[in-house]
């Protein structure tokens, strides 16, 4: 398996940028998801990766060699990567075992080999008993583990994702996502996976890059994003909750500032001494009779243990979660603890901005 780097890697469509000077590099055997908005490069980075794009600018390296940039282009076919697409792309008049096998037919590998590789593919996704059927014989889910098991079969250096589960209803994504997760930890393959779905990107990634218009935005692991987005746009984008501005009035001891947030002096965590927001997670807010600041119930959701509401107050939408049913259009006090605040002038806006790229 082998680490992927990308070094200023730009891509532009008719003089419009699709990727602005991507740099990140994913370690080999890393689990990696693209996540964003439609329209924001996720799909334009992976094709560049598999070879089907030349970029404009920049470089991308696969296990140390550069594939793409300096003046070097190596083909889809000699960078060994596998690449699993949203439609299957299985071949229709070939059986399972067929459409697993070809990629070593292609490879020259002898018989016997191939057999042994095919079966252990076969069995590593869960598809042995299905290995004489046709793709048309097969549901969505069992397409898309032929995909997998196809892919795997040549050791590829590192597999490419586009959307695997796109096409496949709620609860066959959920069984997939397992499937993908025991495939990783099994293989140790570097992955990278494109998602529009944040549940899939944060359940099953080691880190997810969060894009916007053509750009990175944030690269961390799934729980640092949730508790300390860098900005407007992933606050909002990954994880519920609402984002409000902020101003800071002093510091503590220890590294946390207190701020002024909708009218009251909050503690919070911070990276920077002068933040202009603060993220505000449903589990950071407690409702409490006593609390000053008084919310307006608009929206009760029953989540299964606990219930969801949205509370209205000085003119912005929060989110809480609480033990018991409430009114709408109750008024209840809350208090706020533990929010992150950060650094983005002109915040919301460029969120929107970003959202209306898509
Ligand atoms: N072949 C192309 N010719 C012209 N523009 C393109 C081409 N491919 C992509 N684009 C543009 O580049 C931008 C990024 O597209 P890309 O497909 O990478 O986005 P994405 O994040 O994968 O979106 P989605 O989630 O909808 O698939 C978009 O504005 C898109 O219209």
């Amino acid at each position: 398996m082998a680490e992927l780097s990308f070094s200023n890697l730009s891509k532009q469509f008719d003089g419009v940028a699709a990727l602005d000077s991507i740099n990140a590099q994913i370690t080999s055997g890393e689990f990696v998801a693209l996540l964003g908005p439609s329209g924001c490069g996720k799909t334009t980075l992976l094709r560049l990766t598999a070879g089907f794009e030349h970029p404009s600018a920049g470089e991308i390296q696969i296990g140390g060699h550069t594939v793409a940039g300096a003046g070097q282009f190596v083909p889809p076919e000699d960078r060994g990567v596998g690449i699993v697409f949203q439609s299957y792309a299985l071949w229709p008049h070939k059986s399972v075992y067929a459409n697993v096998a070809y990629p070593l037919e292609v490879r020259r590998v002898p018989r016997a080999e191939r057999q042994a590789r095919v079966a252990e593919a076969l069995s590593l996704t869960g598809l042995s008993d299905l290995a004489q059927r046709m793709p048309s014989q097969l549901s969505g889910g069992q397409r898309q583990r032929v995909a997998l098991a196809r892919c795997l079969v040549f050791d590829p250096r590192a597999v490419l994702l586009d959307e695997p589960l796109a096409n496949l209803d709620l609860a066959l994504r959920a069984s997939m996502q397992e499937v993908f997760s025991m495939f990783h930890r099994r293989t140790g393959a570097t992955m990278l996976y494109v998602t529009h779905d944040q549940g899939e990107a944060l359940a099953l990634a080691d880190r997810v890059a969060v894009m916007a218009a053509g750009r990175i935005r944030q690269f961390a692991a799934p729980e640092v994003l949730y508790r300390e987005p860098v900005d407007c746009f992933v606050a909002g984008f990954v994880g519920d909750g609402a984002v409000v501005s902020a101003r800071c009035t002093g510091q503590t001891d220890g590294a946390r500032l207190v701020l002024n947030v909708l009218g009251q002096e909050v503690l919070s965590r911070s990276a920077t001494p002068e933040p202009s927001h603060v993220s505000i997670r449903p589990e950071s807010i407690a409702i409490s009779e006593d609390a000053p600041l008084r919310a307006r119930v608009t929206g009760c959701t029953y989540l299964g243990g606990q219930f969801r509401l949205t509370l209205d107050t000085a003119g912005e939408t929060l989110v809480a979660f609480a033990r018991q049913r409430a009114r709408i259009g109750e008024t209840v006090g809350i208090r706020l603890q533990d929010l992150w605040a950060f650094r983005d002038p002109g915040g919301v806006i460029t969120m929107q901005r970003a959202l209306a790229h898509a």
